[in-house]
Parts: structure tokens; C-alpha cells; sequence
């Protein structure tokens, strides 16, 4: 008989996966998928439950890595929730499998795995696509994405200012608090994103939060909510006169409302970029719509489980 899987909790999962070990990981993985051999990585697109009583939806995200032998699931949660909800609105778990044998061996919390590998994700698509000179980061949203996207951001680069707006100003002082070095709380977007080099969208708006007409030329914008057909969270002028990558044609053709409902065309792949088989319009405005891939989760769950057997 299989052994039982381990469970490695939440607060193992923040210990052990670290940017340094994750974002060689996860820029060799896209460079993988965009080179499109199906036997070398499978990953087919995200099953979605809806759960209409609740305002909510199940993500079901299997991925298998040929090279690397990894094959994980994870099941994300997700909601809608009314801003006084004290429920999460995204909950996560991985399981790990040895392909070999079928059998799973390890289940792990994922969503610290979602936190940390979007927001490397996104680090990835800036260290690619921002400008030369960049000043000025702006972050909308104040939720949990935020604060990952702060951390690997601050890590990676240095910024002269960092900005941050959300809904409820109270929110975006609390975030000012709780992270470790100054952010400039913004009344509205539009004091938060003009001047802005880097902007990062990190919101459960279901409608446009962030319009073109304040976007610096040149700027690049990490969109990485607005995960819905219906949803958005940037407008038509943005998404028509920017350069758009994506993480994946099929994901963002399939579930970005930012994509489908503007008509946007898409440049590139960020794995593309990163195989060098297409451009970083770096001089351009530039937009990387993030949707989120199991093949990210995958390894993110391998160096979570690897570096858990050393130190046991
Ligand atoms: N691309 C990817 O791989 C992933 C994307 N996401 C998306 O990232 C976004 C942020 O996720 P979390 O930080 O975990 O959520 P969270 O619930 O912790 O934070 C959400 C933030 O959005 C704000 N917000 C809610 N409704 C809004 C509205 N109508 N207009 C403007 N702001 C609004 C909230 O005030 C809060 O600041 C979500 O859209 C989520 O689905 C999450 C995980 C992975
Ligand atoms: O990739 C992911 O885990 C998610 N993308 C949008 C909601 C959750």
C-alpha cells in the first residue's frame, strides 16, 4: 500500500519557498510551456466550478512537467466577497504526486504558493518589460496579492517611491503599516498610476479601476486580477494601445475579460520573450496579463517539497 502523503502547513510553505530558488524556477517553466512540445508539459486549462449561491468559483489546475517529473494539482477557491466579510476570498491546497506510482505525496497549503508565485511571476514580466528608468512603483489593491507583489518587488529592485491605493483609504493605511519600508497612501488611481513606471493591478474589481489616459507612455502594468471572461479591471484604451503579454494564449484568450471584451490583441507569451523567439517592447507601454498556470504551482510545490525532506 502507497504511504500516506505529508502535510506541509502554511506556515512551512512561507519558510521554505523563497524568491531566490522560485523565479529561476518559474522563468524556466514559461520559457517550457511556450515552446509548445506537449510532451514536455502538460497543463490543460483551468476547469472553473461555478458557485453561483456563494459568489464564488472552484479552480481546478493539474500540470504535469516532463524534465522535472513533477505532477501536482491545486484546487483554488475564490470569491466575491462584500467588503466586510471577515472569509478569505482565495484558499488553496496542492497536492504533490510521484508520477510514477499515481500515488500523492504531499498535500500542502497553496495559498501562500498562489501569493508568492504571482507575484514572481509578475516581478518576472517587470524585470522584462519595464522601462529602462524606473521610479515609481503603483500598486492597486491593498489585499493579499498586494503584499506579495510588495515583497518580491522590493526585493528584486529598488524603487524611488512606492504608491498604493485600494477602495477603502483605512485599507491602504493598514497596508502602509504592515509592510517594512514608506508607501504613499493615494486618494484615487488616478494620483496613484500618473507618473507611475511600474503599475500592478491586484483587485477584485469586476469593472475598469484603471483607464489609459493616466498610464505614463512607456509604463508597464502587471494585470493580475479581473481572472473572469466578464471581469475587468484595465479599459478598452489601455488594453488596445498597449503591446499585451500574457502567461498563456489559451488561458487569457479563454478567462481575461481585460482580453476578450476589449478585442486586444496578444504580442506575446512571457515565455516567448524569455526563449527569445519574441520581442520585450520595453520602450513601449507594455501590459502582461496575468491569469495564473498549474505549471506555476507545480514547481513552486516541488521546492516547497524538496527543501521540506532536507530539513526534516
Ligand atoms: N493572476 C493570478 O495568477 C492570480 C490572480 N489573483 C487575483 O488577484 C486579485 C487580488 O487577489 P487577493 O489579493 O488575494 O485578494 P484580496 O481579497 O486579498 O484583495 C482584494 C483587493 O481588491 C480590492 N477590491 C475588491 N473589490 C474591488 C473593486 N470592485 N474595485 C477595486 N478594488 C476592489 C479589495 O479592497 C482588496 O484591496 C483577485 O482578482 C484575484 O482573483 C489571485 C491569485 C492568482
Ligand atoms: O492562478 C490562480 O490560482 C488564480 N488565478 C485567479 C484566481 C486564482
Amino acid at each position: 500500500m502507497s504511504e500516506l502523503p505529508v502535510l506541509i502547513s502554511r506556515e512551512e510553505v512561507m519558510r521554505l519557498l523563497q524568491n531566490d530558488d522560485l523565479i529561476p524556477k518559474l522563468e524556466s517553466v514559461l520559457g517550457m510551456f511556450s515552446k509548445r512540445n506537449g510532451a514536455e508539459v502538460i497543463q490543460p486549462l483551468r476547469t472553473i466550478v461555478p458557485l453561483q449561491k456563494y459568489n464564488g468559483f472552484l479552480g481546478l489546475m493539474p500540470a504535469y512537467i516532463a524534465h522535472e517529473d513533477i505532477l501536482a494539482a491545486k484546487m483554488v477557491s475564490f470569491y466575491q466577497r462584500d467588503n466586510d466579510s471577515v472569509l478569505p476570498a482565495h484558499q488553496a491546497s496542492v497536492l504533490l504526486f510521484d508520477p510514477e506510482r499515481g500515488n500523492v505525496k504531499a498535500v500542502m497549503d497553496g495559498t501562500v504558493i498562489t501569493e508568492k508565485r504571482t507575484a514572481a511571476v509578475s516581478a518576472i514580466s517587470s524585470k522584462l518589460l519595464m522601462p529602462p528608468k524606473t521610479e515609481v512603483l503603483c500598486i492597486l489593491g491593498s489585499g493579499h496579492q498586494a503584499v506579495s507583489h510588495y515583497d518580491v518587488f522590493t526585493q528584486m529592485f529598488s524603487f524611488k517611491e512606492i504608491r498604493v491605493w485600494s477602495r477603502r483609504r483605512e485599507r491602504a493605511e493598514q497596508f502602509a503599516r504592515d509592510v517594512q519600508g514608506p508607501v504613499t497612501v493615494c486618494s484615487s488611481v488616478k494620483q496613484a498610476v500618473e507618473g507611475s513606471d511600474v503599475i500592478i493591478t491586484v483587485t477584485m474589481a469586476k469593472e475598469p479601476v484603471l483607464l489609459g489616459e493616466w498610464v505614463k507612455p512607456g509604463a508597464h502594468v502587471a494585470a493580475v486580477g479581473a481572472c473572469r471572461p466578464d471581469w475587468r479591471e484595465l479599459d478598452n484604451a489601455l488594453m488596445r494601445e498597449a503591446v499585451v503579454y500574457v502567461d498563456s494564449r489559451e488561458g487569457a484568450s479563454t478567462e481575461s475579460g481585460d482580453i476578450i471584451l476589449s478585442g486586444a490583441s496578444i504580442f506575446a507569451e512571457l515565455g516567448e520573450v524569455i526563449n527569445g523567439t519574441k520581442p520585450a517592447q520595453c520602450e513601449k507601454t507594455t501590459v502582461f496579463k496575468s491569469l495564473g498556470m498549474g505549471i506555476q504551482d507545480a514547481v513552486s510545490a516541488k521546492l516547497v517539497f524538496d527543501k521540506w525532506k532536507t530539513q526534516k
